[in-house]
C-alpha cells in the first residue's frame, strides 16, 4: 500500500478538471443538452422580442392598416410570455440534472476521502471539499457551461439573421460579438486571473484569524499577543480588502468595455446596412437586435470570471476523482468478524509526508488475543501512531498489521470498531447527557453495565452526586467537566464498548499521580479475560501487571520486555523509571 498523493495535487493539463467533470456529466447529457437547447430558447425570445418590438414600433409610425400589425402585436405578446416560461422551465431542468449529478459526485468525493483516511487531512479540509469544492462542479454546469453554449448559439442564429438581411450586417455583427463574447471574457480572465488567485487563501486565513482571536482570546492576552494578533489579521484583511477593489474596478472596466463594443459594433451593423440599401425599418430592427445580441455575449464575461474563480476548486475534485476508490473487500466482510484477535504488526511504516522521518519504522510485534501490553517512549515516538494504524484512522505506508489472521485493510468500516476500540488521544466528548456519552460505546447497555464501566473509571461517585444524575449535561466539548472528569468519562466509555482488543491512549492524562495509579488498576481490572490490551502511556507507574512493556522511539522499538526486568537493565525505560518515581516523589510529598 503507498502512502496517498497531495489532496491538492493538479491534475494534469489545463482542462483536465473541467474534462473530468464533463465526464461525469456524461450520463445526464440529454438533460443538460435540454436545459442549454432551453437556455438558448429563452435567450432568443428575449432577442426575437426586442427586434419585433422595434419593426412593431416603427412601421407603426408608417400609420399602416392595422391587420398589417396583427401578427406583430401577436408575435411580441407571445415572446414576452413565452421567455418567462422558458426560463423557468430551463431553471427547472438544469438544476434538475445538475442536482441528480451533484449527489452522486458528492458521494464519490466522501468514499475517496474516507478510503484516503491518511493523516494530514484535516477535518475542515474535508469538510471545504465536500461542500465548497463539490460546488464548483454545480456551478460550472449551470453558470458557465449552459449559459455559455445558449450565448454561443443565440450569437449563431443572430449572425444567421442579420445576414439574409444584409450580409455586411451579419459580418459586422459578428465580429461584435467575437469581440464581445471571445475577446472581452479572455481579457477578464487574464486580468483578474492573479488577484482572483490570491483573493481565496486570503478569504480562507481571515476565516482562521477569526476563529483564533475568538477561540484564543484568553491565550492570547495571557501572553500579551493579542495586539499583534489584531495586527496580523488586520493587515491580512487591508490586503483582502485592497484586492477586492481592484477585482471590483477591473471589473467595472471591463463592464464599460462591454458596454463600449455594443455600441460601436449597433453603429457599425447600421452602417454597414445603409451602405447595403436596407430599408429604414429594418434597419432599426438590426440596430435594436445588435445590441440585445451584444448582451446575450457579454453573459460570457459573468461566466469566464465564474470560470476562474471556480478553477482551484474543479481542480481538487478532479484530482481526487480520478483516483480509483477501493472498495472494501466484501467475501470475508461478515458483520462479526471471527475472533480470536491475535494481533502482529509485521514490518509496519508510516511515513506521514513523503521525504519526512517515518513515524513508525519497521515495528514487528506479536499481541496474542488476552494479552496486554504497553507502549512507551518519549514524545513524538509513534505511540499514537500505532494506535492510529490499529483503528483504521492511518494507514500503514509498508508492512501489515494481522487482526485474526486477516490483513486488517480487509476488515469493513463497520466489522474494525466491533473489533478494535478504546480510547483515543484527545477523545471527543459530545454535547449530551453523561448517559448519552456513555452509550455510545455501547447502545444497550444498562444501568449496571453504566455504573460499572463508570466505576472502573473512578467517575461514579461524580455521577452519583449529581443532582441529574447519569442525566447531567455535560456541555459543548465536555466544557462542563474538569479535565481528569472528561478524561475519566472518555475512558468509561471505552471500557464499556469493551472490544476484543482495546487500546487506551493515555487513559490518565490529566489526572494526579495517585488517581492515576487507581484508574489504571481499575481499567485493566475492569478489562474481560480473554481481551488483548494496547495501552500507550507516558507514566511508566502501574505497568508491573502487564504482559510486556515495549519502548518506541523514532518509530523504532528500542527496548522489550516486562517492568521488572526493563527497570533492572540500563536504558531509556530505566532512566525514564527514576526520573518520575523521583518527580513523583516530589509531588506526593508537597501534595496536601
Ligand atoms: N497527523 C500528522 N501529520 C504529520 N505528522 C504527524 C502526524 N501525527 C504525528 N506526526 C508525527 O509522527 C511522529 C510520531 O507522532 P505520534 O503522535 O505517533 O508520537 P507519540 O509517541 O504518540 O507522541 P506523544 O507522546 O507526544 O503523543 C511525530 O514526529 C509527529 O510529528
Amino acid at each position: 500500500m503507498t502512502a496517498a498523493p497531495d489532496i491538492g495535487s493538479p491534475p494534469a493539463g489545463r482542462t483536465a478538471a473541467e474534462r473530468a467533470v464533463l465526464r461525469l456529466a456524461r450520463p445526464y447529457l440529454n438533460r443538460l443538452v435540454g436545459a442549454g437547447l432551453l437556455a438558448a430558447a429563452t435567450e432568443f425570445a428575449g432577442l426575437a422580442l426586442m427586434a419585433t418590438a422595434t419593426w412593431l414600433l416603427m412601421s407603426a409610425a408608417g400609420q399602416p392598416p392595422l391587420d398589417r400589425l396583427t401578427v406583430a402585436i401577436v408575435a411580441v405578446r407571445a415572446l414576452a410570455i413565452s421567455r418567462g416560461v422558458l426560463r423557468y422551465t430551463e431553471r427547472l431542468a438544469g438544476h434538475d440534472a445538475v442536482l441528480r449529478m451533484i449527489t452522486e459526485v458528492r458521494a464519490r468525493v466522501f468514499a475517496t476521502l474516507a478510503a484516503r483516511r491518511t493523516a494530514g487531512h484535516r477535518s475542515g479540509d474535508v469538510l471545504s471539499r465536500l461542500v465548497s469544492d463539490v460546488e464548483a462542479v454545480q456551478d460550472l454546469l449551470l453558470r458557465v457551461l449552459v449559459p455559455g453554449s445558449a450565448a454561443a448559439l443565440v450569437g449563431v442564429l443572430a449572425v444567421g439573421g442579420a445576414t439574409l438581411i444584409s450580409p455586411l450586417a451579419g459580418a459586422a455583427l459578428a465580429v461584435g460579438l467575437l469581440v464581445a463574447g471571445v475577446a472581452l471574457p479572455a481579457l477578464a480572465t487574464v486580468v483578474t486571473r492573479r488577484s482572483a488567485a490570491e483573493v481565496a487563501p486570503l478569504r480562507g486565513a481571515l476565516a482562521t484569524d477569526a476563529v483564533d482571536l475568538t477561540h484564543g482570546a484568553a491565550d492570547l492576552a495571557a501572553f500579551g499577543a493579542t495586539d499583534a494578533a489584531l495586527r496580523a489579521a488586520e493587515q491580512r484583511a487591508g490586503r483582502l480588502a485592497r484586492l477586492e477593489r481592484r477585482l471590483a474596478a477591473t471589473g467595472f472596466a471591463v463592464d464599460a468595455a462591454g458596454v463600449l463594443v455594443a455600441g460601436l459594433t449597433a453603429g457599425a451593423v447600421v452602417l454597414a446596412a445603409l451602405a447595403a440599401d436596407v430599408p429604414g425599418v429594418l434597419v432599426g430592427v438590426l440596430a435594436v437586435g445588435s445590441l440585445a445580441a451584444v448582451e446575450v455575449a457579454l453573459a460570457l464575461v459573468a461566466a469566464a470570471r465564474q470560470w476562474t474563480q471556480l478553477r482551484p476548486g474543479l481542480t481538487r475534485v478532479a484530482a481526487l476523482l480520478d483516483e480509483d476508490v477501493p472498495t472494501p473487500p466484501t467475501a470475508e466482510g461478515s458483520p462479526h468478524p471471527a475472533g480470536p484477535y491475535d494481533l502482529r504488526f509485521v514490518e509496519l511504516a508510516v511515513r506521514y509526508r513523503a521525504g519526512a522521518a517515518p513515524a513508525l519504522d519497521g515495528i514487528d510485534l506479536d499481541l496474542p488475543a488476552g494479552r496486554r501490553i504497553a507502549v512507551v517512549g518519549p514524545s513524538g515516538a509513534g505511540k499514537s501512531t500505532l494506535a492510529a494504524v490499529l483503528t483504521g484512522a492511518v494507514r500503514p505506508t509498508s508492512g501489515r498489521v494481522e487482526l485474526g489472521g486477516r490483513d486488517l485493510s480487509t476488515y469493513t468500516e463497520q466489522e474494525l470498531p466491533r473489533a478494535v476500540g478504546g480510547l483515543l488521544a484527545e477523545a471527543y466528548v459530545f454535547h449530551a447527557t453523561v448517559r448519552e456519552n456513555l452509550l455510545l460505546g455501547r447502545a444497550d447497555a444498562g444501568d449496571d453495565e453504566l455504573a460499572a464501566a463508570t466505576a472502573a473509571a473512578g467517575l461514579l461517585d461524580w455521577v452519583r452526586a449529581q443532582p441529574a444524575g447519569w442525566d447531567t449535561l455535560v456541555g459543548e466539548e465536555g466544557g462542563q467537566l474538569s479535565g481528569g472528569q472528561r478524561q475519566r468519562l472518555a475512558l468509561a466509555r471505552a471500557l464499556l464498548a469493551a472490544p476484543p482488543v482495546l487500546v487506551l491512549d493515555e487513559p490518565t492524562e490529566g489526572l494526579d499521580p495517585a488517581a492515576a495509579d487507581a484508574v489504571l488498576a481499575s481499567a485493566l481490572a475492569a478489562t474481560p479475560a480473554g481481551h488483548s490490551v494496547l495501552l500507550i502511556s507516558h507514566r511508566l507507574s502501574g505497568l508491573a501487571e502487564l504482559d510486556e512493556i515495549v519502548v518506541l522511539d523514532g518509530g523504532r522499538v528500542i527496548q522489550r520486555g516486562r517492568h521488572v526486568d526493563l527497570v533492572a537493565a540500563p536504558g531509556w525505560y530505566r532512566d525514564q523509571w527514576l526520573l518520575q518515581e523521583a518527580a513523583e516523589r516530589g509531588y506526593l510529598a508537597l501534595a496536601p
